[in-house]
């Protein structure tokens, strides 16, 4: 059957979306027929940045940005179709993540274990005629879990090789990882390592006016204030044993404002280089205490639009030297489109009634079937 995955991140550059052709016989190697972003409009860009901020948020803007951006999905979806040649009505399946505005997974004991994504699955069914996942981190909370990540279910589907222990290092706003062992029997280790892009992409906006470093130039030109690297390091969060999962709340705008703040006089290229080697060395350092001393890594294949990082790629691999780092290009994979791809098999899976979290990395008590059904009216 024919899905389409829909998944806009925590860098907030855009949505993107896969068409997926998957079956009972191709479940290990689905063909992607089609995948490409569609950057969000400057202004409701903001309008998640507003709803994501304690000061900025009101309820009204939460429930018409849910609407605003269940529209948004479904659109982007019509059109990826249209581009791609394929009839809507070939479209069997919709798995749409939604726009992560909170994440819970540490709560108060005043607080539930919660997380919501934004983007109402309403126009989206209405919009392409077909059934529609999402809130797929819900059910997974419900049963002690934290709710993300998800996608080490689909890696091990996936990526899974005869010979090699493999790595699959993320590296989207935040960066995540996950094991995935020629060996069977081997749990499955998967979180989040920390920031991925997140903090670049902040100082390159506030400093440079630009979204984003592009292909890690500016990084190249700085110099690593290496003490402030390690004092960030040296966070719980890092020490902590997997399962973990971490997001915006944590080292999104005032984590990076505040650090701005007191580096006035500093160059943006030195800001940059720091920020970028914090993400390569909490990758580096999440390998090193909580997955290297339990399984051997052959390979780190890096995707997300880190992969693009020219000097972050070259500062991980020089962290790693016993360990050959290469993209998800280098084997005959799309970088971008993975996430977009996994929301559609998690979709196809649900659809059929299967659970898909994985216990040991969500820490829930058990597997149960992900997301909510939103079916169109005939
Ligand atoms: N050519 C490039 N050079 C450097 N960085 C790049 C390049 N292209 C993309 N990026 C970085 O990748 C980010 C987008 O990555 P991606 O789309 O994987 O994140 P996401 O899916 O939003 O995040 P997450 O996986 O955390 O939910 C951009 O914000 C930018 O920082
Ligand atoms: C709550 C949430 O949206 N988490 C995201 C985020 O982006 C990366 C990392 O933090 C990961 O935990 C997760 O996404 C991926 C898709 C996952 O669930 O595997």
């Amino acid at each position: 059957m024919k899905v389409a995955g829909i998944m806009s991140g925590t860098s907030l550059d855009g949505i993107d979306v896969a068409i997926i052709e998957i079956n009972e016989s191709n479940l290990t190697s689905p063909n992607c027929l089609y995948f490409a972003t569609y950057p969000f409009e400057e202004e409701v860009k903001q309008r998640i940045h507003d709803a994501m901020s304690d000061t900025s948020t009101t309820p009204a803007l939460y429930s018409s940005l849910h609407m605003e951006l269940g529209f948004i999905f479904g659109r982007c979806v019509v059109k990826a179709c249209k581009e791609a040649n394929i009839p809507l009505d070939e479209l069997e399946l919709v798995g749409s993540h939604g726009q992560t505005v909170y994440h819970l997974p540490n709560p108060t004991p005043s607080q539930y274990l919660s997380t919501l994504q934004l983007g109402s699955p309403a126009p989206i069914a209405h919009l392409t005629r077909v059934p529609v996942i999402s809130d797929f981190r819900s059910m997974d909370m419900v049963v002690g879990g934290e709710g993300a990540p998800l996608v080490p279910y689909v890696d091990h589907l996936l990526y899974k090789h005869e010979q090699l222990n493999r790595a699959l290092q993320n590296i989207g706003g935040i960066g995540n990882v996950t094991i995935v062992s020629s060996d069977n029997d081997s749990e499955i280790i998967a979180f989040d390592t920390g920031p991925g892009n997140m903090i670049i992409d902040r100082v390159c906006e506030r400093l440079l006016a630009q979204s984003y470093d592009k292909n890690g130039e500016w990084a190249a030109k700085g110099k690593v204030d290496y003490q402030q690297v390690n004092e960030w390091l040296s966070d719980d969060y890092f020490l902590k044993n997997p399962p973990k999962s971490t997001g915006r709340e944590k080292y999104g705008i005032s984590f990076t404002d505040q650090w701005l703040s007191e580096r006035r006089n500093s160059n943006p290229e030195d800001l940059i280089a720091t920020a970028t080697y914090f993400t390569a060395k909490s990758i580096e350092q999440s390998l090193r205490m909580h997955v290297l001393p339990k399984a051997k890594v052959d390979e780190l294949i890096i995707s997300g639009g880190g992969s693009y990082n020219h000097t972050l790629i070259k500062m991980i691999q020089q962290l790693l030297p016993e360990i050959n780092v290469i993209t998800q290009e280098d084997i005959g994979y799309s970088s971008e489109a993975k996430e977009a791809i996994a929301f559609a098999i998690l979709a196809y899976q649900t659809f059929h009634k299967r659970p898909s979290n994985v216990p040991s990395v969500t820490r829930a008590e058990k597997a149960v079937i992900l997301g909510s059904v939103t079916y169109p009216t005939p």
